[in-house]
């Protein structure tokens, strides 16, 4: 298996409703998420992530296209390309009467997974429920119902896990409980496809990126491709108070911060961080301190969904 998996054309209109007018949250997706790695699925407030999402998932019908889950065509095998996707969804509603165990056994049963082939304990334990297996889900923390959501979505083995913001507005420990759990289960072969308004954590743990916007796929690049093809660096320095410039080398922008610190940024392409050092010392200028920035993702974010 290369692709986990293969869409093309997707389109999604969702219907008018009353005096909201008809709405295309797709316009025409054509994306390939291969196997076995950590994939990230960005974009700004109702770029359609969520619509995305739920129609691999076969939650949401598609208005036009082909999607192909673990290699099964939704609308040829629609048991088989469920089977084979897992998702852990944003909201947090659960039965309140219901306890860990008994919610993973229903979902369990949803899933048609034999009784001798259900892993509940192991599944508690992996999410770190072991010790609530039978309190009501309405005594679980916000923290507790989020790990509970994730071993729900796992129940039934499938290859692929697709999370929907798993970490919007969870503390810290939880959310490098549930990266410890999701990589785990990445190096154990499965593929992982999340959602994230964290730029900062979509650039440690996605091997691949894909940014939607309106509707549309804006770019799908390996992280550090997507990273290193912005050119442009920025050098931050502590002149001493020093505010009177040389000409710099052509290309490069100078700019004060806030805090009196002068930054310089730079196409790394085109001039050598020395070339600017050289310029300022040439001309007197005192460099009391120096620290280089790379461009991030957020920058590439900012680009690629601006207006
Ligand atoms: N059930 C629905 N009926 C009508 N319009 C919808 C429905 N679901 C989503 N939309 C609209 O489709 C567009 C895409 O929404 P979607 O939820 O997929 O975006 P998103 O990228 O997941 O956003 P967010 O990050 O806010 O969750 C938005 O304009 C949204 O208002």
């Amino acid at each position: 298996m290369t692709n986990a998996i293969e869409i093309a054309g997707l389109r999604k209109t969702y219907a008018a409703q009353g005096r909201a007018p008809a709405k295309e949250a797709l316009k025409g997706i054509d994306l390939d998420i291969p196997a076995g790695g950590i994939f990230g699925l960005l974009g700004p407030n109702g770029a359609g992530k969520s619509t995305l999402i739920n129609i691999m998932a076969g939650l949401v019908n598609k208005s036009a296209g082909k999607v192909t889950i673990w290699g099964f065509d939704q609308d040829v095998n629609p048991r088989q390309s469920r089977a084979a996707i897992g998702v852990m969804p944003q909201e947090l509603n659960m039965d309140p009467f219901f306890t860990p165990r008994a919610s993973l056994e229903v979902q369990a049963g949803l899933y048609g997974v034999p009784k001798s082939e259900r892993w509940t304990d192991e599944l508690l334990a992996l999410v770190g429920l072991t010790d609530q297996a039978n309190a009501y889900a309405r005594n679980l923390s916000g923290g507790m119902r989020r790990r509970l959501l994730l071993a729900k979505a796992l129940v039934h083995r499938p290859q692929i896990l697709v999370l929907d913001e798993p970490t919007a507005g969870v503390d810290i420990t939880l959310r490098e409980m549930l990266w410890t759990n999701v990589r785990k289960l990445n190096e154990q072969g499965m593929t992982i496809i999340l959602t994230t308004h964290y730029l900062e954590e979509a650039e440690q743990m996605c091997d691949e990126i894909a940014i939607i916007n309106h509707g549309e796929l804006v770019i799908r690049q390996n992280t550090r491709d997507l990273l290193a093809g912005k050119d442009g660096k920025t050098l931050v320095l502590d002149t001493g108070g020093s505010r009177d410039l040389p000409t710099l080398p052509e290309g490069a922008k100078p700019e004060w911060r806030a805090d009196g610190r002068l930054a310089i940024s730079y196409p790394p392409s085109r001039i050598r961080a020395d070339q600017l050092l050289d310029a300022l010392r040439g001309a007197g200028v005192p460099i009391l301190d120096v620290a280089s920035e790379q461009p991030d993702l957020e920058d590439v974010f900012v680009e690629m969904t601006r207006g």
